[in-house]
C-alpha cells in the first residue's frame, strides 16, 4: 500500500480523458498477460461522463470489453430499471455499446428481485466470492461533498460493519435512503483504487480525504486504500489542497 498519488488537471473534460485512458492502458495491459480484469464501477455525475468517453473511444482501443468482468462499488436498492440504479446508468453510457459479455456484469440485485437490502448484499457478497472476486484491477469511486464513498457516509453506523464484503444501507442521508454498500475491507483488497472528483462542491471534502489528519467517521473517503491508491482531480475539486 502507497501513499495516495494526487493527479491534478485543468477542467473536468481533460480530467475525463486522462482517466479514460489511464483506464484503457491497463486493461489493455491486464488483458496482454492472459488475465480478464475486474473493475468496479461507480455512479455519479462524473462517473457518467467518463463511461460516455471510454464508449466513444472503443473502437479505437484494443481492449476486449467481453474479456472485462464489472462490478459496482455500490448501488441504490430501487428496481432494476430506475434511474437512480448506478448499473442503469453505466449501461446506458457504457455496457450498451462495448460488446460486453453479459455472463460478466455483476448487479446488486434490485428492489424487485429481492425483498431486502440485506438479501442483496448477501446475494452480491455470494456472488463475489464464488467468482473469487475482490482483487479489482481497478475499483473507481466518487467522493460526495459530505466525504462519503461507495454508500459509506458519515457518521453511519454502516462504517463498522468488519467481516464482510457488501453490506446494506438504511438512512442515507442522501436519497435513496437504502442502498447496498461494499465494505472497507472488500474495497482495501483491490489492485488500484481511483477517486475521481469534479467540480468545486467536492473541494471541501477532498481536501478533508487527504489531510494529514482527521478521522474516517467524518469523511470515509479517507477510509479506502487500494494497493495503489489515485485521486484524479480537476482544478475546482483540487483548490482546497495546499499547492
Ligand atoms: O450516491 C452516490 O454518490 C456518489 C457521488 O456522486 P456525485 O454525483 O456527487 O459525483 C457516487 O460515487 C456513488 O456511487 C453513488 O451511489
Amino acid at each position: 500500500m502507497t501513499a495516495p498519488d494526487v493527479r491534478r488537471h485543468d477542467d473536468a473534460d481533460v480530467l475525463v480523458g486522462d482517466v479514460a485512458s489511464a483506464l484503457l492502458d491497463r486493461l489493455e495491459a491486464a488483458q496482454a498477460r492472459g488475465e480478464v480484469p475486474q473493475i468496479g464501477l461507480t455512479g455519479g455525475s462524473i462517473a457518467d461522463q467518463l463511461h460516455r468517453e471510454l464508449a466513444r473511444r472503443a473502437p479505437d482501443s484494443a481492449v476486449d470489453w467481453s474479456r472485462v468482468v464489472f462490478w459496482w462499488g455500490d448501488e441504490r436498492f430501487v428496481p432494476r430499471d430506475s434511474e437512480d440504479r448506478n448499473a442503469r446508468q453505466a449501461r446506458e453510457a457504457l455496457l450498451d455499446h462495448v460488446g460486453i459479455d453479459e455472463a460478466n456484469v455483476h448487479e446488486v440485485p434490485a428492489s424487485d428481485e429481492v425483498v431486502t437490502a440485506e438479501e442483496a448484499a448477501e446475494a452480491y457478497s455470494a456472488t463475489m466470492r464464488s467468482e473469487g472476486a475482490g482483487f479489482f484491477e481497478v475499483l473507481m469511486l466518487g467522493i460526495g461533498p459530505d466525504g462519503h464513498c461507495a454508500s459509506l457516509f458519515p457518521g453511519h453506523p454502516v462504517l463498522e460493519a468488519r467481516d464482510a464484503i457488501a453490506v446494506a444501507v438504511h438512512d442515507s442521508p442522501k436519497p435513496p435512503p437504502d442502498r447496498v454498500t461494499l465494505t472497507f475491507e472488500a474495497m482495501d483488497r483491490c489492485r488500484a483504487v481511483w477517486f475521481i472528483a469534479s467540480g468545486e462542491g467536492k473541494a471541501d471534502a477532498v481536501a478533508r480525504a487527504l489531510a494529514p489528519d482527521g478521522s474516517i467517521e467524518e469523511t470515509p473517503a479517507r477510509g479506502v486504500r487500494g494497493d495503489e491508491t489515485v485521486w484524479w482531480l480537476d482544478a475546482p475539486a483540487a483548490s482546497g489542497l495546499p499547492t
